[in-house]
C-alpha cells in the first residue's frame, strides 16, 4: 500500500505525518515502528495521523504515535506540527498574519493561535496545553520499593528514587501524559559515573540514556513516564528528555511545560520561562487561569510517498 506522507519537527522533535481525514488507516504497531526507523524506514519520533475533529468547529484530531508503537496522550511539538500541516495546505484557514485553530486530541482540545509567514505558511504557533495535573494518583505515579516521597517537598508529586548511580529526586506533572523532571541544582554532588564523558559536569554531558530507561520503565510509574533532566539558570532552564516510547529527543513540548511547571513550584523559576532543550528554544507561560501556554516553531523538512507491505 503507497501512503502519502510528510515529515516535520518542532525543535528536531520529528514525526511522519499522514492525512487521514478519511479516517481509514489502521496503522499496526510494526508499522510504526518500521516506518519510525532510523535505517530502514522514513525515521522519526513519533507518527501523526490527521484525523476529522471530534468537537465542533475543531480543525483536526491528532493521533499520535510513539517510535516504539506505543499511543501517547498528547504531543506539544507535535501538536504545532499538526497545525502546520493544516495551515499550509489550506486545510485550516489563515489570515495574512495568522489565525486560530483548535487540534483535539487523546488528552482533549488544544486551542493553537499561529502566525504564518510572508508565504502563508504557518511559522509559530502558541498551544494552549491545558491544565497541569499535579495529583500523583492522576499523572500516575504511586509508591514502590525503592521510592519515596520526601518530607516536606514543596509539593506532594515529589518522588526520590534510589536509582544505581545516585538517589534522585523526580518532580512528578502530567500535561495529560506522565513527567517526571529531575532537577540538578549541584552536579558536584553527583558521582562522575553520570558524567562519562567529561570531568566538566554539564548537563550535555548526563547519561541520560541510561538513567532515562531505567526511570522510564521504573515500576513507581504504571504507565512509564518520560524523563526530563533540568537545570534552572538565570536566563533559560536547560532541559534534556529521554521520551517514553522513543528514548532521547532533540526536544519535548510537554516535557518543557511539565519542567517550567515543576520549576516553578519549586521556586526554581517563576510563572514564565525559556526551556532551552538540545533542538532549541520554547517558551512557557503558566498563565493566571491556571492554563500552561508553550510556545515554540514548526517546520516540514520533506514529503514523499512510503510503502506499507500489508502483505506480511
Ligand atoms: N513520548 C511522549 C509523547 C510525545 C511527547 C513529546 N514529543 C512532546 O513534544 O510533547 C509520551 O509517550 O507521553
Amino acid at each position: 500500500m503507497e501512503i502519502e506522507f510528510a515529515k516535520l519537527h518542532g525543535l528536531g522533535n520529528d514525526f511522519v505525518m499522514i492525512d487521514d481525514r478519511a479516517g481509514e488507516l489502521a496503522l499496526s504497531p510494526d508499522e510504526v515502528r518500521a516506518l519510525c526507523d532510523r535505517h530502514f524506514g522514513i525515521g522519526a519520533d513519533g507518527v501523526i495521523l490527521v484525523r476529522p475533529p471530534v468537537g465542533e468547529g475543531h480543525a483536526g484530531y491528532m493521533h499520535y504515535v510513539n517510535a516504539d508503537g506505543t499511543l501517547a496522550q498528547m504531543c506539544g511539538n507535535g501538536v504545532r506540527c499538526f497545525a502546520k500541516f493544516l495551515v499550509d495546505r489550506g486545510i485550516a484557514p489563515s489570515g495574512p498574519e495568522g489565525g486560530e485553530l483548535v487540534a483535539d486530541t487523546l488528552a482533549g482540545p488544544r486551542p493553537i493561535a499561529f502566525t504564518v509567514d510572508g508565504e502563508g505558511l504557518l511559522a509559530e504557533a502558541t498551544v494552549d496545553m491545558g491544565e497541569p495535573v499535579l495529583d500523583p494518583a492522576a499523572v500516575p505515579v504511586g509508591a514502590a520499593p525503592d521510592a519515596t516521597s520526601p518530607e516536606g517537598a514543596p509539593y506532594v508529586g515529589e518522588l526520590v528514587l534510589d536509582t544505581p548511580w545516585a538517589p534522585l529526586t523526580f518532580c512528578c506533572v502530567s500535561m495529560g501524559n506522565p513527567h517526571a523532571v529531575c532537577f540538578i541544582d549541584d552536579f558536584d554532588a553527583l558521582p562522575d559515573a553520570l558524567f562519562p564523558d567529561s570531568l566538566d559536569k554539564r548537563l550535555a554531558t548526563l547519561d541520560v540514556d541510561a538513567v532515562g530507561a531505567f526511570v522510564e520503565a521504573h515500576p513507581a510509574f504504571p504507565e512509564k513516564t518520560n524523563v526530563e533532566f533540568a537545570h534552572a539558570g538565570d536566563d533559560a532552564i536547560a532541559m534534556r528528555v529521554f521520551e517514553r516510547g522513543c528514548g532521547e529527543t532533540l526536544a519535548c513540548g510537554t516535557g518543557a511545560c511539565a519542567t517550567a511547571v515543576a520549576a516553578s513550584l519549586t521556586g526554581r523559576a517563576g510563572r514564565t520561562s525559556t526551556v532551552r532543550l538540545r533542538g532549541g528554544d520554547l517558551r512557557i507561560r503558566w498563565d493566571d487561569d491556571g492554563h500552561v501556554r508553550m510556545t515554540g516553531p514548526a517546520a516540514q523538512s520533506f514529503s514523499g510517498t512510503v510503502t506499507i507491505d500489508r502483505a506480511r
